[in-house]
């Protein structure tokens, strides 16, 4: 079935994609198990050595097609669990709607859909909730639009649309380089239990990284993370008391100095009973590895109690990266054109 717009608006007098059902797609949360950065680059950025890990704690991700005088174009968001939804946009900044728009121009089309974001994860929580939201919003549509692009295609759109959206397709768990977006899967054994301390704030990816800058320029620069190597075996004997004592973050130190309040959180993670907490990504968000799930719990129980964050979740990873999801609102129609593949979370 195809449409003509009538009247006014954006899309007056265009041809309208066929009205097919919405499609729902749940999308991942990472975690930085390792994350080594390097100095600033001509660009501005920074390269990194990283390891994501993609914990079940989700975003859900629905697109539908506009219909003219009853389904606007547009990103409208929700949250749950807690989640503070305030600085999410929902306007064209928002990053599920720019993934919609690197996805149109790619297909040449007009980005004619609403985006609707149910976020469970925590924004701005060094987690990577946006890149998460586009991630999903990119597969949403091209299984919409049924669109025949290939695992690499879909990935190199993700990469331009920021340096975390390739992982969340993805998922698993993976070495990074680059900015982050070239991807490796990484073997990682049995399942890893984490505690998850949500601040009650946000804080800016640029500024910490900024941060991280000006503390290396001081004399008493930082000690930067180990090698990645002793990290992947660790991954691959799926030992997580070897994993725990390898845990590293080069941003860490910066997000502390901006957030000193972290410094009781991480100490309180571990005083609670965890193997090991780390800070997630550029923070605020802490998390904790556990031995085992019973443990996790007691650790998550001990650690609320505590005061020293808005909210604690259990969560557990590798889980798979984004996917269409079956149900309401989602879609049960043919194969998609983007299957991510058993590999995807080795
Ligand atoms: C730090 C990490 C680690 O996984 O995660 P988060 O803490 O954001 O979740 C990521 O590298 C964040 O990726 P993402 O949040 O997608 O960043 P982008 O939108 O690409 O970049 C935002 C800004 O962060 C800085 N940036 C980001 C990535 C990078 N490799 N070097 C940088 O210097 C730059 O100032 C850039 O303008
Ligand atoms: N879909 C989105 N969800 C969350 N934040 C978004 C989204 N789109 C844009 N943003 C902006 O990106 C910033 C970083 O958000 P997020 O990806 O959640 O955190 P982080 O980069 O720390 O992992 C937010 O403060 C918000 O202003």
């Amino acid at each position: 079935m195809r449409a003509r717009t009538s009247g006014g608006g954006p899309y007056a007098g265009r041809v309208l994609s066929a009205v097919g059902p919405p499609v729902t797609v749940r999308v991942p949360a990472k975690i930085n198990l390792h994350l080594a950065v390097g100095d600033p680059r001509p660009d501005g950025y920074h390269d990194l050595v990283t390891v994501f890990q993609a914990l079940n704690l989700t975003d859900e991700v629905t697109v539908t097609t506009v219909v003219p005088g009853a389904i606007a174009p547009g990103v409208s968001v929700t949250t749950v669990d807690g989640v503070a939804g305030d600085d999410v946009p929902t306007d064209t900044s928002n990053l599920a709607w720019r993934a919609v728009e690197a996805l149109a121009r790619h297909a040449d089309r007009d980005p004619d859909v609403r985006v609707a974001l149910r976020k469970a994860i925590p924004v701005a929580g060094g987690m990577a909730g946006g890149s998460a939201d586009a991630a999903g919003a990119l597969l949403a549509t091209a299984s919409l639009w049924r669109l025949d692009l290939g695992r690499e295609a879909l990935m190199g759109i993700a990469a331009e649309v920021g340096s975390d959206v390739a992982f969340a397709l993805h998922g698993g768990t993976a070495l990074g380089t680059g900015r982050g977006e070239r991807l490796v899967p990484v073997l990682s054994r049995h399942t890893f239990h984490w505690v998850v301390a949500v601040a009650d704030h946000g804080l800016s990816t640029p500024s910490v990284f900024a941060e991280l800058d000006r503390l290396r320029a001081r004399p008493e620069a930082p000690r930067r993370v180990g090698d990645v190597e002793p990290v992947l075996e660790a991954l691959a004997s799926g030992e997580a008391r070897s994993l725990a004592l390898l845990l590293g973050n080069d941003l860490q130190a910066a997000a502390v100095s901006l957030d000193p309040g972290l410094r009781r959180t991480l100490r309180a993670g571990v005083d609670a009973g965890a193997l090991a907490g780390v800070v997630s990504g550029s923070g605020p968000t802490c998390v904790f590895l556990c031995d085992g799930h019973d443990a996790a719990v007691r650790v998550a129980a001990e650690l609320a109690g505590v005061g020293v964050c808005r909210t604690v979740r259990v969560a557990h990873g590798p889980v798979p990266g984004a996917r269409v999801v079956d149900g309401e609102g989602g879609s049960t129609g043919p194969p998609r054109p983007y299957d991510p593949g058993p590999g995807a979370y080795a």
